[in-house]
């Protein structure tokens, strides 16, 4: 329970209309969560306008509403009139959990992809160093070893200082949370302090929602100008940039933390060099300020190279030894969803991966064509409500770098599911004829198809949709897993 004052402090120029002196007893940005004493924040959203809720809100108990803009109540309500609401529900849910973030060292990472391999690569250096750790990400939520479901990859700003403040009363040290562009544009992150910043790289994604790609690049800048301004730790801050990332320099520039830049080609604080890259994984020599050490992981690909460099870096931030490092590193058999082997006895790679960009569809069909014997055969489709643009490039992409190409639905939401693979066929049909590619809307046949068309040495690529467990149709939410799909067609083949 808090006083309405003590959670606006830091919030300039309120206005306020009624009792200040009023006792929270607890904040909800959603009115159906709304219960006596609580103060609702109204958020003017994409789909609806939480300050048409705030006469519910108050039905449910709300004594008190924060608005961006005139609202209808009682008198007796207190309405609190602010700049941007989304800002005050940060900082709002910052003090009313008493500042959690204060209390916990922060690591974010940004980036289009790298983003949830990067943390848990980061949780196992931690975890190896004797830390007890709390991680936030597309996966899953996790304090120490308790794993709580995810709605979002960064959570709501009230959820998300609740969430830390949990952490705090388990006991945990440190917070590694992948922070996603939509996060920092719509304010979910204000009012935590970040003691490292990570940037993995940029490429198109998110268009439908940044408009631009200088727009993008902005929102995830944010994470870099922030960092040590106005600080209430007193710790080192550390700025970790891909500086081979065509945009590294520029994070370089925004940053008030100390900065280790890390890379392949170009002259980089933590860099790998001798790269041998496998099918089961990849093996090079880290080279750092504090000396070199060789990795052997079972994580394949190049980006994952970019990805175990970040950790590196972000290890050694943290003062953590490099024998302990390559022990984490090591020991990490990959992560759910990215690169993940299917194996059911057959004489042909079947992998299950979550690109779902341009760039991670590159990189992935790259790495997949480095131990492909036979034909690379990728099934993959793009998600509906989602950048559209990135459709025909990613058709594009797998045109030019597989050897066959199955396109099927992925979440389609509330787009048609045949439009979308038309967008994706725009880009394709330039390159490939029919005789390289085909459309099957339905997934589970789609994988099928690639999976009965594979012979000894192929390698197939079902791309998209990783660890989803689930196909988002309308609104509906059906179970669907390919991982399970894949395992299910396969036995009935080959065991
Ligand atoms: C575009 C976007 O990010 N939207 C997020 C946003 O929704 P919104 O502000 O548009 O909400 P809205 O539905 O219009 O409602 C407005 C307000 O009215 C309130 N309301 C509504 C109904 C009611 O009866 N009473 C009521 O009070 C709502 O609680 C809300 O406060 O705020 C919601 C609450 O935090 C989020 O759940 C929602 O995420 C949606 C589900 C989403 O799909 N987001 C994706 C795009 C996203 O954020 N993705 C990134 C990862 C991307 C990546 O890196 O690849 C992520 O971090 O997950
Ligand atoms: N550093 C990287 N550079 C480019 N592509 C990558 C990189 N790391 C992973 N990928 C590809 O992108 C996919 C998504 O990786 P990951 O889940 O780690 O990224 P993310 O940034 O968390 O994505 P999201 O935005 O959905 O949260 C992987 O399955 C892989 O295909
Ligand atoms: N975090 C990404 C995940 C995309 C995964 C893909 N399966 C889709 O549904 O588009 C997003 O929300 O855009
Ligand atoms: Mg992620």
């Amino acid at each position: 329970m808090r006083r309405l004052t003590d959670l606006l402090k830091n919030i300039y120029g309120a206005q306020v209309q009624g009792d200040l002196t009023v006792q929270i007893e607890g904040l909800a940005y959603d009115s159906r969560k709304v219960q006596p004493g609580f103060a609702f924040i109204c958020i003017e959203g994409y789909k609806t306008d939480g300050h048409l809720f705030a006469q519910n809100a108050v039905e449910n108990g709300a004594t008190v509403i924060i608005a961006e803009k005139p609202v209808t109540v009682p008198s007796s309500v207190t309405v609190v009139t602010v700049e941007d609401t989304r800002e005050a529900l940060a900082y709002m849910g910052a003090a009313f959990y008493d500042y959690p973030g204060d209390k916990l060292n922060i690591i974010g990472v940004t980036g289009t992809n790298g983003k949830t391999t990067t943390t848990h690569l980061i949780e196992n250096i931690l975890v190896k160093a004797g830390k007890k750790v709390g991680l936030i990400g597309t996966i899953k939520n996790k304090i120490i070893d308790r794993v709580l479901p995810v709605t979002n990859t960064t959570p709501e700003s009230l959820d998300l200082q609740a969430l830390l403040a949990e952490m705090v009363d388990a006991g945990v040290d440190y917070a590694v949370m992948e922070v996603s562009s939509h996060a920092l544009e719509l304010n979910r992150v204000a009012g935590c302090e970040y003691d490292q910043a990570i940037f993995t790289n940029i490429t198109q994604d998110h268009l439908d929602f940044h408009e631009t790609m200088d727009n993008y690049l902005a929102a995830k800048q944010k994470l870099f100008i922030n960092l040590g301004k106005n600080s209430r730790k007193s710790r080192n801050k550390y700025g970790i940039i891909n500086i081979d990332d065509s945009k590294g320099q520029s994070f370089l520039e925004v940053t008030h933390g100390q900065v280790i830049t890390y890379g392949i080609q170009s002259a980089a604080d933590v860099r790998a060099e001798k790269i041998d890259l496998r099918s089961d994984g990849v093996s090079f020599t880290a080279v750092t300020p504090r000396g070199s050490v060789d990795l052997k992981l079972n994580l394949t690909g190049l980006f994952n190279v970019y990805n175990s460099l970040a950790a590196v870096a972000s290890g050694l931030g943290e003062n953590i030894a490099l024998p302990v490092i390559k022990e984490a590193l090591e020991e990490v058999k990959g992560v759910p969803g990215r690169m993940e082997k299917v194996e059911a006895g057959q004489p042909f790679a079947v992998l299950v991966d979550y690109a779902h960009t341009p760039d991670g569809l590159e990189n992935v069909l790259s790495a997949a064509r480095e131990f492909t014997k036979g034909r690379l055969i990728t099934v993959f489709g793009c998600g509906g409500d989602r950048d559209r643009t990135k459709r025909p490039i990613m058709g594009e992409v797998s045109a030019k770098l597989s050897d066959f190409t199955v396109l099927t639905s992925d979440n389609p939401r509330s787009e048609s599911p045949a439009e979308i693979l038309r967008d994706i066929e725009e880009g394709v049909k330039p390159i490939i004829g029919p005789e390289k590619y085909t459309v099957i809307e339905d997934r589970k046949e789609a994988i099928r198809h690639a999976l009965n068309m594979a012979r000894a040495g192929d390698v197939v690529v079902i791309a998209g949709k990783g660890h989803e467990t689930y196909q988002i149709v309308g609104t509906k939410v059906l179970p669907f897993d390919d991982r399970e799909v894949a395992m299910e067609i396969l036995k009935e083949k080959f065991s």
